[in-house]
């Protein structure tokens, strides 16, 4: 197989995890393939963040997590982080911290035990900030910044760390639509020209069907639907498992788009 061909780069096989005794995602199966986009979506609670973090094993989970044909549970927490990005949903983040001094930290796993950060390293900070429109605010703690300028640093930080893989919770939460749209974009060329292979949960469905070229649609902690977003976005599944009235257009380039319908019964 090719390095942008049909390759799985991280495939889930029988996954349960959770928080407690009960697992709250059971006997998920599903797989990525090199270089393409899968979106997670599904209603709120359905386990989409909690399968994100199984894969970046930040959860107790049974079941295997195969990386590029490795088992997750045999690689060192470093080795994890030199081939899995994952930035959360709501990360806490060190409010007296400058944007780049925390951006930087996303260049840990590739640095010796006590070695700082090389100049390679501070150019390839300096171009995320720049990518994501943050140069301006580099220099700002983060505990003064806006909500999607947050945002918008907690994904330059993963995006510095440059594995193969990212994971990013509702990447585009409180990003206005430009800076949504730049993110996505960017996303899609790492895609596309480094090979990156993307993983996202997301609830904005247009998009995950104008970016993804596959979905899982989750509900209640299992896997309910999975394929190109044109087969698994339909009016009955979106009833079903969201209890949502929409209607599903199609754009001239066949991509689904999702609208949401008024009850017209006075509900
Ligand atoms: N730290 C936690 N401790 C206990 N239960 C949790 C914890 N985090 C999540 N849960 C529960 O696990 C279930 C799945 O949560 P998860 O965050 O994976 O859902 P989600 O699909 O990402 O939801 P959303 O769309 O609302 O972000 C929910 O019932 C949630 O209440």
């Amino acid at each position: 197989m090719t390095a942008t061909g049909t390759a799985s780069a991280l495939s889930l096989h029988d996954v349960s995890a959770g928080y407690g005794a009960e697992p709250v995602v059971a006997h998920v199966s599903l797989e990525a393939r090199r270089s393409r986009w899968l979106a997670i979506v599904g209603p709120n609670g359905a386990g989409k963040s909690t399968v994100l973090k199984a894969v970046a094993n930040l959860v107790p989970s049974q079941g295997t997590v195969m990386l590029d044909g490795t088992d997750t549970a045999t690689l060192p927490r470093k080795e994890l982080a030199r081939r899995v990005g994952y930035a959360p949903q709501n990360p806490a983040l060190p409010e007296r911290l400058t944007v780049t001094d925390y951006v930087l930290l996303g260049r840990a796993p590739h640095l010796g035990a006590l070695a700082r950060e090389s100049a390679a390293d501070v150019s390839i900070v300096e171009d995320a900030l720049a990518r994501l429109d943050l140069h301006e605010l580099a220099g700002r703690r983060l505990g003064t910044l806006s909500g999607g300028e947050a945002q918008r640093a907690v994904l330059a930080r993963v995006l510095v760390q440059r594995t193969p893989l990212l994971l990013l919770d509702e990447p585009t939460t409180g990003l206005d639509i430009g800076h949504a749209q730049t993110l996505l974009e960017r996303l899609d060329q790492l895609r596309r020209e480094d090979g990156t292979t993307v993983v996202t949960t997301l609830h904005d469905l247009t998009v995950a069907a104008q970016y993804a070229d596959e979905l899982v649609l989750l509900d209640r902690g299992g896997v309910v639907a999975t394929g190109p977003p044109s087969q698994v976005l339909t009016t009955e599944r979106l009833r079903t498992h969201y209890a949502a009235d929409v209607d599903v257009l199609t754009t001239a380039a066949g991509s689904p788009v999702v609208v949401p319908v008024r009850p017209t019964d006075g509900r």
